[in-house]
């Protein structure tokens, strides 16, 4: 399809859809928007975006697509903001938000102007963020929820979809009320727990500073997405606050009845409550039905000395291995650091770990 597609917001989402849209609509005209210019240039410079937009107004008039991927506060702004403008009659603008509710709500004033918002989230992403950690195949095989109001066409939705049909995501349609109380339970809650039990970690921190090498397997599995966007969860925690809020008393009901359990030393009690866990969790959609996780990292435990970084990216350029980005996680004097390579593919982050066990006698993980 042809079109000026306007990403308002050029980050992790707003540039992976971007991706998307050009992959399977190579005749359209992806422009970036981001108050961060520098995240435009790296978008053009990427091939993300063919043209960055230096002036809002400008530019929104006349796109025939407007895709808002900023965090769900300012995302509210910028639908007061588009409001105010003579936008093109048939175009389409969707956001890429976490929650929905208040979205849909703020985009009444578009309504009143006949123009068509459809409320969208694609259910996949990652810990990072920026326009450079953007993926074409972030949403491949991720459920895309869209939350259009009573009165948008379905033909409008169809065509939203054609729009984003490059995504390969499974798109359902749900209310954003719906939307706000499942995503609550299952992805802005878990996020708060993985940040709580990050605090816990470092207050203990302070006085053992053997507990960020002990902090391995389990508490990096949990724990990933609390190296996630602040602004970004701000703004969710206070969109979805109520449910946020319903959802911390019940998980508090839920550690008393486990506080219980402990303090009878009821035997078959604890047993059960991990065994009904497992039950759930084993049944839940495995890994090849659902997303496809976006970065494969390895986490290597390495010494701090000079050199550490060459020697590893030494080892797996021998063996061909490439990588697509490397970062240390921690380190401080006499205490190992963590560096964290991320691989385009499964099978290549396997390699690498076997290679690195074979070359050295650092202990690796990964993050799956
Ligand atoms: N990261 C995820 O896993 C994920 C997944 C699905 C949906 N989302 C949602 O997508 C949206 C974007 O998240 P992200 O992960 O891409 O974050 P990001 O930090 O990678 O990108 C957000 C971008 O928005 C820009 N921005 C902020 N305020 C702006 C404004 N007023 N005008 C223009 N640009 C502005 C920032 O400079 C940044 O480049 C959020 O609403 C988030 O809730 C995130
Ligand atoms: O994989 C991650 O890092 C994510 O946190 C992605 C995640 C989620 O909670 O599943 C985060 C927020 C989005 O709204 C959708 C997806």
């Amino acid at each position: 399809m042809k079109g000026r597609v306007l990403v308002i917001g050029l980050g992790l989402i707003g540039g992976s859809l971007a991706l998307c849209v050009k992959k399977r609509h190579p005749e359209s005209t992806l422009i970036g928007f981001d108050i961060n210019i520098e995240q435009c240039r790296l978008g053009k410079m990427l091939g993300v975006i063919d043209e960055i937009c230096f002036n809002l107004e400008e530019e929104a008039v006349n796109a025939d697509v407007i895709l808002i991927s900023t965090p769900v506060i300012e995302t509210e702004k910028m639908i007061e903001r588009l409001c105010e403008l003579p936008l093109k009659q048939d175009v389409i603008i969707s956001d890429a938000g976490s929650t929905k509710e208040a979205i849909v709500l703020k985009a009444r004033c578009l309504k009143e102007k006949n123009i068509t918002f459809i409320g969208g989230h694609p259910m996949a992403g990652s810990h990072k963020s920026g326009v450079a950690a953007a993926k074409e195949i972030l949403f491949e095989n991720a459920f895309y929820l869209f939350t259009p109001e009573p009165h948008i066409q379905d033909e409008k939705v169809d065509l939203l979809k054609r729009w984003l049909e490059g995504t390969r995501a499974k798109f359902i349609t749900i209310s954003p009320e719906e939307h706000d109380y499942l995503t609550g339970v299952i992805s802005h809650f878990p996020h708060v727990i993985a940040a709580s039990l990050v605090h816990q970690a470092e207050q203990t921190s302070r006085d053992h500073q053997l507990i960020t090498r002990l902090a391995a397997g389990g508490f990096r599995d949990i724990t990933r997405i609390a190296s996630s966007s602040p602004a970004m969860w701000k703004d969710i925690s206070l969109h979805n606050r109520k449910v946020l809020l319903s959802l911390l008393d019940r998980w508090k009901d839920e550690m008393d009845k486990f506080s219980k359990i402990l303090s009878d030393n009821n035997e078959d009690q604890l047993f059960d409550y991990f065994a009904e866990a497992k039950n759930f969790r084993d049944d839940l959609p495995s890994k090849e039905k659902g997303a496809i996780p976006a970065f494969y990292d390895l986490f290597v435990d390495v010494p701090d000395y000079p050199g550490v970084i060459s020697e590893i990216t030494g080892y797996l350029a021998k063996e061909r291995i490439s990588i697509t980005n490397i970062r240390i996680l921690e380190t401080r004097e006499d205490i190992n650091g963590v560096l964290v390579i991320s691989f385009q593919t499964e099978t290549d982050m396997a390699k690498a770990e076997e290679c690195i066990q074979r070359y050295t006698n650092y202990g690796t993980s990964t993050g799956l």
